[in-house]
C-alpha cells in the first residue's frame, strides 16, 4: 500500500506533485492545521505528515496518530511539534534547516531600513494625502552599531549583509568562535556590552529556557536611548509588556517584530504604536524559500517513507537496518555524553576529541561521532541534528578528531568526549552494557559508575568530611526525592565529584541553596533525553 502524507500547512504545490511523483498518496489540506479537532479526527489515517508553523503537532495530535512515521516540518523552526512525544512513539521529526535562512536574514534587514526612515508609517501617511514631510525625519544606517544575538546560520547572513552596508557588526553568541567572528567581519561582545553599544538589536535565536526573555526590562534599560529591536525569530524572546514601557519611555526609538508570544496576533499592546512595525511572521514568506522548504521536505519524507533513508532528522540517527541493533544504544551513549558535556560548557568550544576503545572503535564511528556532537550542539543550537552537527562544528570553527585504539581497560569498550574550550579542557567517559542502558564511567579524569537519569545533578567538591551529608540533608529538607547517588573523587582528600538521578527537576530557589552549600564547586542541573 502507498504512504499517505497530509500537508495541514500552506505548503508550495511543489511538495504535492514531487510526493505524487514519488509514488506517495499527498492530501493537500493547508487549513487542517489551524483547527486541532479536525486534525486530531483525522491524523489517524496518515504515515507522514507535513507542516509549517501554523500546525501545533502536540502530545494529543501524536496520540492520535496511529500510523504516523514522519513529521516533516518545511522550515527551521520546530517547537510547534512535541518532539519527546514524537520520539517516544518512533515518529522521525524532520526538518530543512538552510532553506529559509536567506530570506528570513533580508526579512531582518528589511525591518531594519523599515524603522530607520520609519516606511510603512510615512507610506500610510502619504498614501492618506497628509504629505507631512517634517514628520518623518529618518537615521542613516551606515556607521550604526548592529547588534546581532545569535549568530547562527540567519545571524551570520544578517552580520555579512550589515558589513555590507558600512555598519559596525556585534554579536553574541555563546557559539561563535572567536575566528569565525574574524571570518564573519563581527566583533564578539558578551550581552551586556552589546546591549550597551548597539543602535539596532536583532535576534536570531532559537527560543529556549536560556533565550527565553532575553529583551526584558533590565535588558531595555542597559540600551541606549534610542535603541532600535527587531524580532525575526521567535515570540517569547521580547518581553512585550517590557518593550511597550521601552516605546512608551522614548527608551526604545522603534521595534519591528515579526514573531509574536501568541500566534497568530490578532491583539497586541504594540498595535497602533509610533514607530512600531509588524508583520505577521513573515520572516521565510517569499516565492524562493517557500519552493526551497517544499522541495526539500517532499523529497525527504518520500525518501523515508519509501526508501527508509533518513536526512535531515532531528531526534533519529543516520544508520543502516544491519547494524542498527548493535549501534543503536551507542549512538545513545554518544549523544548522552556529548549532550553532558555541552550542558556543563559555558565557553566558546575550540576542540572536540572522541575517544573509542575496544568494540567500539570498530563500529560506525561517523555516526557516533555525530551523535555526540549533535548532543553537545543542542543545548545553544535548536536545529542540530546527526547529519547536520558535524558541519556546524566545522562552520564555528570546531575542530573535530576521532582516536581509535584497542580495549585497554576493563570494559570491552567505551567512549571518552573530551571538549577544550578558551578556558579548559573537560572529559566524559560511558560505555552500554549488556542490558544496553548508557553508563557514565568517568569524569574529568575522576572514575565512577552512574546510570543516566532524565534529571541530574552534577556537582564538584573538594574531599572533605560533610559535604556530602549536607547534600543528602538539603533534598531530603526540601522533598526532592534521589533515586541514584554516585561519588568520585581522584585521591583521599583531592577533587571530588556527585552525580544525583533525581526525580524531578530543580527548582531555582533549591538550586541556589545547593550551590550555597559550604564546599560545593560547581553545582550543574542536567538533562536527558532518556
Ligand atoms: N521569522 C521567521 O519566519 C523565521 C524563519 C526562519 C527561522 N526563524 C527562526 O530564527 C531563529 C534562528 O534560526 P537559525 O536557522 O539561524 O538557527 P541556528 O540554529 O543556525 O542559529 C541559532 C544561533 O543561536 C545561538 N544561540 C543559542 N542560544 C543562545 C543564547 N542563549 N544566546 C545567544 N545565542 C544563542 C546558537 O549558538 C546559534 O548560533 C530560530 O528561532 C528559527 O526558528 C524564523
Ligand atoms: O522556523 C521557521 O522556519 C520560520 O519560523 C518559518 O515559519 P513558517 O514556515 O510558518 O513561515
Amino acid at each position: 500500500m502507498a504512504p499517505r502524507v497530509l500537508v495541514s500547512d500552506k505548503l508550495s504545490t511543489t511538495a504535492v506533485q514531487i510526493f505524487k511523483d514519488r509514488g506517495v498518496e499527498v492530501d493537500y489540506l493547508p487549513d487542517v492545521g489551524k483547527d486541532k479537532e479536525k486534525l486530531l479526527e483525522i491524523i489517524g489515517q496518515y504515515d507522514g505528515l507535513a507542516i509549517r508553523s501554523a500546525t501545533k503537532v502536540t502530545e494529543k495530535v501524536i496520540a492520535a496518530a496511529g500510523r504516523l512515521r514522519v513529521i516533516g516540518r518545511a522550515g527551521i523552526g520546530v517547537d510547534n511539534v512535541d518532539i519527546p512525544s514524537a520520539s517516544r512513539k518512533g515518529i522521525i521529526v524532520m526538518n530543512t534547516p538552510f532553506g529559509n535562512s536567506i530570506t528570513t536574514a533580508e526579512h531582518a534587514i528589511a525591518m531594519m531600513f523599515g524603522l530607520a526612515r520609519q516606511l510603512p508609517a510615512a507610506d500610510a501617511s502619504t498614501q492618506a494625502g497628509k504629505w507631512e514631510k517634517n514628520r518623518f525625519m529618518g537615521i542613516e544606517i551606515t556607521g550604526k552599531t548592529l547588534g546581532i544575538i545569535g549568530c547562527g546560520n540567519i545571524g551570520s547572513i544578517v552580520a555579512t549583509r550589515a558589513v555590507g552596508l558600512k555598519m559596525k557588526v556585534i554579536a553574541y553568541d555563546p557559539f561563535l568562535s572567536t575566528d569565525r567572528a574574524a571570518h564573519l567581519g563581527v566583533e564578539k561582545v558578551e550581552l551586556d556590552e552589546l546591549f550597551h553599544r548597539a543602535d539596532f538589536i536583532t535576534l536570531h535565536t532559537p527560543l529556549t529556557d536560556k533565550t527565553r526573555g532575553v529583551i526584558d526590562a533590565d535588558a531595555i534599560a542597559m540600551m541606549k536611548r534610542g535603541v532600535r529591536i527587531i524580532n525575526c525569530a521567535r515570540g517569547g524572546l521580547v518581553v512585550e509588556a517590557d518593550l511597550v514601557e521601552g516605546l512608551k519611555s522614548g527608551k526604545v526609538a522603534g521595534a519591528a517584530i515579526d514573531v509574536f508570544e501568541t500566534e497568530p496576533a490578532v491583539d497586541s499592546p504594540l498595535f497602533g504604536m509610533e514607530n512600531v512595525i509588524c508583520t505577521p511572521h513573515l520572516g521565510a514568506s517569499t516565492q524562493e524559500a517557500q519552493e526551497n522548504v517544499a522541495l526539500q521536505v517532499a523529497e525527504q519524507m518520500a525518501d523515508y517513507l519509501i526508501e527508509g533513508a533518513v536526512s535531515n532528522a532531528l531526534n533519529m540517527p543516520s544508520i543502516s537496518a544491519e547494524e542498527a541493533p548493535i549501534l543503536t544504544p551507542f549512538v545513545k551513549l554518544a549523544e548522552i555524553l556529548g549532550s553532558f558535556a555541552g550542558q556543563v560548557t559555558e565557553s566558546p568550544i575550540q576542540e572536540i576529541e572522541i575517544l573509542y576503545d575496544g568494540i567500539t572503535a570498530g563500529m560506525n564511528t561517523k555516526a557516533l561521532t555525530s551523535a555526540a556532537v549533535a548532543g553537545l550542539l543542542k543545548p545553544l543550537v535548536q536545529t542540530v541534528n546527526m547529519v547536520s552537527a558535524p558541519i556546524m562544528a566545522k562552520e564555528r570553527g570546531i575542530r573535530l578528531s576521532e582516536v581509535r585504539r584497542d580495549k585497554t581497560g576493563v570494559f570491552d569498550g567505551y567512549i571518552k568526549v573530551t571538549v577544550t574550550t578558551e578556558k579548559q579542557t573537560r572529559s566524559i567517559a560511558g560505555t552500554c552494557f549488556q542490558d544496553g542502558k548508557p553508563r557514565f564511567i568517568q569524569i574529568k579524569g575522576i572514575n565512577m559508575e552512574a546510570e543516566v537519569g532524565r534529571y541530574m545533578l552534577y556537582t564538584t567538591n573538594r574531599d572533605t568530611p560533610g559535604v556530602i551529608g549536607q547534600l543528602g540533608t538539603a533534598f531530603g529538607k526540601n522533598g526532592v526525592n534521589i533515586a541514584n547517588f554516585q561519588l568520585g573523587r581522584d585521591e583521599q582528600g583531592g577533587n571530588a565529584i556527585a552525580l544525583l538521578y533525581l526525580d524531578e527537576p530543580l527548582s531555582d530557589e533549591f538550586l541556589a541553596e545547593v550551590r550555597a552549600l559550604a564546599g560545593i564547586g560547581q553545582a550543574k542541573p542536567l538533562v536527558f533525553d532518556v
